[in-house]
């Protein structure tokens, strides 16, 4: 059966944004994706897909976005077993805190027994090359986990 992706994102200056749609063209011919804006997203929703990626900005000073506040809030009572899940993100190295944001969204996800399928994968600013490339992989990293768990 196709497998369904939810990709959860938050952005304010597009970086995420692209990132979230790169993964998108990734999977589309192998799953039934769905992309949405994180103040728009549904933590409740979020067990009904076999994977969810979430892509993210760091704020502040390491802190999650504003608009993900509720998602993160509301993920804290949801039962997440059986679901896998990958976490990214655009954030700086100018910042001490570097992509807090995508590393707290991950330690939620596994505090709700979602099932990580690679490290969190942080990218400085504008994707290089090579972090289009670890994106790629990333997602074909959970179409394989998907596969070999259906
Ligand atoms: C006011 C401000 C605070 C930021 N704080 C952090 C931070 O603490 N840690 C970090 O890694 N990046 C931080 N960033 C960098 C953003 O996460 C980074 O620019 C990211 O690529 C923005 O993604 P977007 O284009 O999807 O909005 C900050 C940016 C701004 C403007």
């Amino acid at each position: 059966m196709t497998p369904t992706i939810q990709i959860i994102f938050a952005s304010l200056s597009g970086r995420n944004r692209a990132i979230a749609m790169h993964l998108q063209a990734h999977l589309a011919a192998h799953a039934q994706t769905l992309v949405t804006e994180i103040s728009q997203a549904d933590a409740f929703t979020v067990p009904q897909a076999d994977a969810v990626i979430l892509v993210s900005y760091t704020y502040h000073d390491g802190e999650l976005p504003d608009e993900a506040l509720d998602f993160y809030e509301d993920l804290a009572t949801v039962d997440l077993q059986g679901t896998y899940f990958a976490v990214c993100g655009s954030s700086s190295t100018q910042h001490v805190h570097y992509g807090r944001a995508a590393d707290r969204l991950a330690q939620r996800l596994a505090a709700q027994h979602g099932v990580a399928v690679a490290p969190v994968l942080k990218i400085d600013g504008d994707p290089s090359d090579a972090d289009r490339q670890r994106l790629a992989a990333l997602a074909a990293q959970v179409l394989t986990t998907l596969d070999s768990g259906n």
